[in-house]
């Protein structure tokens, strides 16, 4: 399942980087915002909410239209997210560039681009589109590849969402520095969500990084379950796509205490 992601996320960016070179990107770079730093919120007292724009997925298929992602961005702000989530992965999640620039031009808080990133053009291309952090999933990132992808975001200022599934992933993760570590409830090739993988890996993951638990939250009893096991942030696309309410249901998972 991955690798097929993957590979399709390859054949569209040779598509782009035909047309945009590397040095296109930096040039652009001068023009983009400075990035907005999400840390001291994620670190603040009470859960915080990454909430995320979602179409589609391989998983549940057809979730949301989402005609206009700024708008439900703007909404999940007015509720207290902390940072927002833009799927830009096009093919199974419907997802987009575009989308993120948008939500970007449009909310004050920091924006995530989440996709499938496996080369260093990628992580220049979501700076210039204006996102403040980047996902990095440790599974697709062999050997010296995740300390390389990882420096290099710092370097052009993105925070790293680092995402793992296993104590393997765990240790690599702590290993190369990540400050934002995410585990996924949702094995990425199995495609299957199972709750307890947060609270088996968070006490590998020092207490001085911030762990955001991912996927398969539904409401505020999800969060204080992980909040009870160790996380500081929630990252809920389905929930929140769904609801007719985002505004309020990011406030109700919002601020949640030990
Ligand atoms: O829609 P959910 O179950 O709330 O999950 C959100 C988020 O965790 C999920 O979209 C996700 C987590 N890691 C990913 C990596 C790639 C694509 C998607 C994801």
């Amino acid at each position: 399942m991955l690798d097929g992601i993957v590979a399709g996320v390859l054949e569209d960016l040779a598509v782009r980087q035909a047309t945009t070179s590397e040095a296109d990107l930096r040039a652009a770079l001068a023009d983009v915002e400075p990035p907005r730093d999400p840390m001291p919120h994620f670190r603040g007292p009470g859960s915080s909410v990454i909430a995320e724009v979602k179409r589609k997925s391989p998983s549940k298929g057809a979730l949301a239209d989402i005609p206009d992602p700024a708008a439900l961005a703007s909404e999940y702000a007015a509720g207290g997210a902390a940072a927002i989530s833009v799927l830009t992965e096009q093919r199974r999640f419907g997802g987009s560039l575009d989308d993120l620039r948008a939500v970007r031009a449009t909310v004050d808080v920091p924006v995530l681009r989440k996709d499938f990133i496996v080369t260093e053009y990628q992580l220049l291309e979501a700076r210039a589109a204006g996102a403040d952090l980047a996902l990095l999933m440790v599974v697709s990132l062999p050997g010296e590849r995740l300390r390389q992808l990882h420096d290099y975001a710092r370097e052009l200022g993105l925070t790293v969402l680092m995402e793992v599934h296993d104590e393997a992933e765990t240790a690599r993760a702590v290993e190369v520095g990540a400050e934002l570590v995410g585990v996924n409830a949702r094995n990425l090739k199995t495609l299957e969500v199972d709750l307890d993988v947060f609270g088996r890996l968070a006490p590998l993951i020092p207490d001085d990084r911030v762990k955001v638990a991912e996927s398969g939250i539904f409401g505020p009893q999800d969060v204080e379950r992980f909040v009870g096991e160790g996380a500081g942030v929630v990252l809920v696309g389905e929930a929140l796509v769904k609801d007719g309410a985002p505004r309020e249901a990011v406030a109700a998972m919002t601020g949640i205490t030990r």
